[in-house]
C-alpha cells in the first residue's frame, strides 16, 4: 500500500480559482480552531472587496452557477429512469398546489376583514358570504394537511428509485477505477466528499426535493405577496405596516455563521495529543489488536494515556466540524442581528401612534395589523426557509458537482486499442514477455522500485525473480499486468507494446496470484470464484480449483464449507441489555437460546491459518491456471508459498509444473531450491536493478551472488 507516503501537495481542484497552495502565505488564511485544528483557507480577494459579500454568502451563490451543468446532468439522469416519471409529475403538481395554499388563505383573510369592515361601517353582516368565506378558509386548511400527507406517500417510492438508481451507478464508478488511480489520497478524498457514507437520505434526493421546495417557496412568497397588497392596496396605513413588518423580516433572514463547503480549505492537526487519542481509539476499536493488547497487558498503559490526553486538551479534543462549529458559535452577533430587535417593534409603535391620532378606526387597523403581522411573520418564515434552502441547495449541489466528477474520474492507466491474442489457440503455446530499459517508480514514492530493467522471457519458459525483499520483483509483476505503467521504458508480450493492448484482453491472458493478496468479505465460494467470475456458477470448477490450491479438505471441514465467510460483512443487532444482568422479570439476561434458533454465530468471523489463507488465494488463481484453459497464456505468482509449509510447497510445485503444459510461467520468490534448479531462466535483483540472469547451471558457473547464495544455503543442509 502505498498509504502513508508524502502525500502532495494542491488540493483537489475544486474551485474556479484553480489549485490551492497551503505554502503561498499570500494566498492562504491561516486560523487556529481550538487548540488542535489548523484551518487553512485560500483567500478570495475579488470576494472581499465587495461589500456583504459574506453576509450574502456570494460564495454560494457562485458555487450554485458552478455546479449547475452536474445538477441539469443529474435531472436528465433521473428524467431517465422510467419508474420515476409518474411518481415525480405527481409530486410537482403537489407541491405547486400547495404552494399556492397559503395565499389563498390569505385571500380568504382578507375577504374577512373586508366582512368586518362593511360590518363596522353599515352594521350588518352578510352570513351567507361569512359562512361560505370562513368554510373556504377551513377548507384549504384542510386541503393542505391532506396534500402534505399525499407528498410525504409519494416521496417514499420516489426516492426508494432514485437512490436505486445511483447506489448502483456509485458501486460502478468505485469498481471500476484502477490502482494508481484510487491510491491517490487525493482521489480517496474526492470519493468520500461525492459518495458520503454517512448520510441516511442521498444526496440526489435532498436535492431533488431542495430544488422543488426552493421553487415552490418562491412560488408562495410572490403570491402571498400579491394577494396582501391587493388587499390592503386601500387601507390606511396598510402598505407602510407591511412594509415595516417585512423590512425586520428581511433583516433576520441570513446567517451568522460562515460556510467552508464552497471555499478551497484544508485543516490538520500538529497535536500530539490528538493524534495519540485518535490511534488509541482506533486500537481499542479495532479487534485486530487484540491479541496483542490483552497478551502484552496494554489495557492499563492505554488508559491512563487516552485519560491524560483528553484531561489536557478539554473540551478541544473534538473532530474538526465539531470544534469549528464550537468556534463559530463564539462569535459576537452581527450589526445586523442586533438592529433588527428594535424594528421587530416598530409596527406596533406606528400602530399605537395612529391610534392615538385616528380613535375611529381603531377595531378595522387592528383587524388589518393582525393580518399584516401574521402574514409578516408567515413571511419571514418562508423568506428564512428559502435562504436556509439556498444554502443546502448549495452545499448539496457542491456535492452533486463532486458526484458527477467523481463519475468522469478518467483511470490513469488508459486503454489501449488493438485486440489480444488475434488467435486464440496461440495462448495454449504460452506469451513471450520482455522489458526494454524499464524503469519506474511508485506514485507517491521519490525512489526507483527498478531502473533500466531488461531481460527477455521466450513463449513457453519458466522464469524465478529471485532477490532480497524490496529489490523489485513483485513491481515487475505489476507492470506486466499494467496495475503501473513504467516511466521509461517500454514492456512487449508477443513483440507487442502491452500499452497498445486493449486492457481487458491482455489481463485476461494472465492468471496472477499477488503476494498481497487479499481475501473479499465474500463466502469462501465467491472468493475463489472471482478467480474466473465468468464461471462463478460452475461449483464443479470452484471446487476442482480448490483441491488444485490444497484447500479442499480444509474448507470441507467448516461447518458451513464453501460457504463460509472469513469475515461477515454485515453484523448482528442485539438488545442493550448485558449478558448475565437481570432483566424486568428477574430473569438473567442471556442470548444464547435466541442466537440459537436464529443461526447467529457467537463469532463473526472465521479464523484461518495463514497458509490455509495463502491456499484459498491459490485456488483462487487456479480458476483460471489450468492446461485446459484457453484464455490464459501466462502465469504469474509472487511468493506463492511463502506461508505454506515444506510438503505442501513442493506438492504445489509439482502441481503447477503438471497444469501449466506449454504456457509461460513466472515466479518471484526468495527461496533457492527445486524451482530454481528446474527454472529456463532467473532473474537475479539486487536494489531495483537486474544484477544475473541465466538458468540454474550458467549462473553457478558464472560464480556471483547467486552461486554464493545458493553454496550458502547447500552448507546448512550438509
Ligand atoms: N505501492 C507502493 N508504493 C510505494 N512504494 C512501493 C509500493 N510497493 C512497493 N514499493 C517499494 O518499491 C520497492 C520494490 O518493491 P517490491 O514489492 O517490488 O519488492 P519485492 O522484491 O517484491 O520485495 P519482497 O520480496 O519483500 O516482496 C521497495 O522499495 C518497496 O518499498
Amino acid at each position: 500500500m502505498p498509504r502513508g507516503g508524502p502525500r502532495r501537495r494542491g488540493g483537489i481542484n475544486t474551485n474556479r480559482k484553480g489549485k490551492f497552495d497551503p505554502n503561498d502565505e499570500k494566498q492562504v488564511k491561516h486560523t487556529k480552531i481550538g487548540k488542535v485544528w489548523e484551518l487553512y483557507e485560500e483567500r478570495q480577494p475579488e470576494l472581499a472587496k465587495i461589500p456583504f459579500s459574506s453576509k450574502l454568502n456570494l460564495e454560494r451563490y457562485l458555487g450554485l452557477y458552478d455546479s449547475l451543468p452536474s445538477v441539469w446532468r443529474m435531472l436528465k439522469d433521473i428524467g431517465s429512469i422510467r419508474a420515476c416519471w409518474l411518481y415525480l409529475s405527481l409530486y410537482l403538481v403537489v407541491q405547486l398546489v400547495l404552494s399556492l395554499i397559503p395565499a389563498v388563505q390569505l385571500w380568504y383573510s382578507g375577504q374577512l376583514l373586508k366582512i368586518v369592515e362593511i360590518a363596522v361601517e353599515q352594521r350588518t353582516v352578510n352570513k351567507r358570504l361569512l359562512f361560505l368565506v370562513a368554510s373556504s378558509r377551513v377548507a384549504c386548511s384542510i386541503a393542505d394537511l391532506i396534500l402534505r400527507h399525499i407528498n410525504t406517500l409519494i416521496s417514499r417510492p420516489l426516492n426508494t428509485r432514485i437512490k436505486q438508481y445511483y447506489t448502483v451507478h456509485m458501486f460502478s464508478v468505485l469498481a471500476r477505477l484502477d490502482v494508481p488511480t484510487y491510491d491517490d489520497p487525493l482521489v480517496q478524498r474526492q470519493l468520500e466528499q461525492a459518495f458520503p457514507t454517512n448520510s441516511r437520505q442521498s444526496v440526489i434526493w435532498r436535492t431533488v426535493v431542495g430544488v422543488i421546495n426552493m421553487g415552490s417557496t418562491a412560488l408562495m412568497l410572490v403570491s402571498q405577496l400579491f394577494v396582501l397588497f391587493s388587499v390592503l392596496r386601500n387601507q390606511q396605513d396598510g402598505p407602510l405596516i407591511a412594509l415595516l413588518s417585512f423590512s425586520h423580516s428581511l433583516l433576520s433572514s441570513g446567517s451568522d455563521t460562515q460556510s467552508l463547503f464552497t471555499r478551497v480549505w484544508a485543516a490538520t492537526t500538529h497535536n500530539a495529543d490528538f493524534i495519540k487519542l485518535s490511534g488509541l481509539r482506533k486500537a481499542v476499536a479495532d479487534p485486530a489488536h487484540r491479541k496483542e493488547i490483552v497478551a502484552g497487558n496494554m489495557w492499563e498503559y492505554m488508559h491512563s494515556e487516552y485519560r491524560r490526553c483528553i484531561t489536557t486538551l478539554g473540551e478541544d479534543a473534538a473532530e474538526f466540524f465539531d470544534v469549528y462549529e464550537m468556534f463559530n458559535q463564539k462569535r459576537f452577533p452581527s450589526f445586523a442581528s442586533i438592529i433588527q430587535r428594535p424594528l421587530q417593534e416598530l409596527p406596533q409603535i406606528v400602530f399605537t401612534l395612529r391610534a392615538v391620532q385616528h380613535p375611529a378606526s381603531i377595531p378595522l387597523s387592528l383587524a388589518s395589523l393582525n393580518l399584516i403581522t401574521t402574514t409578516a411573520t408567515l413571511f419571514s418564515h418562508t423568506l428564512l426557509k428559502l435562504f436556509e434552502q439556498t444554502g443546502s441547495i448549495s452545499d448539496n449541489f457542491a456535492t452533486i458537482r463532486k458526484m458527477y466528477e467523481a463519475i468522469n474520474l478518467a483511470n490513469r492507466i488508459p486503454d489501449g486499442p488493438f485486440p489480444y491474442p488475434e488467435d486464440q489457440q496461440s495462448l495454449q503455446m504460452g506469451m513471450s514477455v520482455e522489458f526494454r530499459n524499464v524503469s519506474f517508480k511508485y506514485p507517491e514514492s521519490k525512489s526507483y522500485a527498478l531502473r533500466n530493467v531488461s531481460f527477455k522471457i521466450a513463449k513457453g519458459q519458466l522464469c524465478v525473480i529471485l532477490g532480497q525483499n524490496g529489490s523489485g520483483k513483485s513491481t515487475i509483476l505489476k507492470l506486466i499486468s499494467r496495475l503501473y505503467d513504467p516511466l521509461e521504458g517500454q514492456i512487449f508480450v508477443d513483440d507487442q507494446d502491452i500499452k497498445t493492448l486493449k486492457l481487458a484482453d491482455l489481463r485476461r491472458a494472465l492468471a496472477i496470484l499477488f503476494q498481497d493478496y487479499t481475501h473479499f468479505p465474500l463466502s469462501i465460494k465467491e472468493n475463489i470464484a472471482l478467480g474466473d467470475p465468468g464461471h462463478s456458477d460452475d461449483i464443479d470448477r470452484i471446487t476442482q480449483a480448490a483441491t488444485l490450491g490444497g484447500a479442499s479438505e480444509f474448507i470441507e471441514r467448516l461447518e458451513e464449507g464453501y460457504d463460509t465467510y472469513l469475515d461477515r460483512p454485515v453484523r448482528d443487532y442485539y438488545s442493550g441489555l448485558p449478558e448475565g444482568t437481570m432483566d424486568l422479570f428477574g430473569r438473567a439476561v442471556s442470548f444464547g437460546r435466541i442466537r440459537g434458533i436464529g443461526g447467529m454465530k457467537s463469532n463473526e468471523s472465521t479464523t484461518l491459518s495463514g497458509g490455509q489463507m495463502q491456499r484459498i488465494a491459490l485456488s483462487r488463481t487456479f480458476m483460471r491456471s489450468s492446461v485446459s484453459e484457453p484464455s490464459v497464456g501466462l502465469l504469474l505468482f509472487d511468493e506463492p508459498s511463502a506461508s505454506l509449509d515444506p510438503t505442501a510447497e513442493h506438492d504445489l510445485f509439482e502441481r503447477l509444473r503438471l497444469l501449466r503444459g506449454q504456457k509461460t510461467m513466472i515466479f518471484s520468490s526468495h527461496r533457492f531450491g527445486n524451482l530454481t534448479r528446474n527454472a529456463d531462466i532467473i532473474l537475479y535483483m539486487h536494489d531495483s536493478v537486474i544484477v544475473e540472469g541465466g538458468s540454474h547451471n550458467e549462473l553457478l558457473k558464472a560464480g556471483g551472488d547467486y552461486a554464493r547464495i545458493w553454496n550458502l544455503q547447500a552448507q546448512a543442509f550438509l
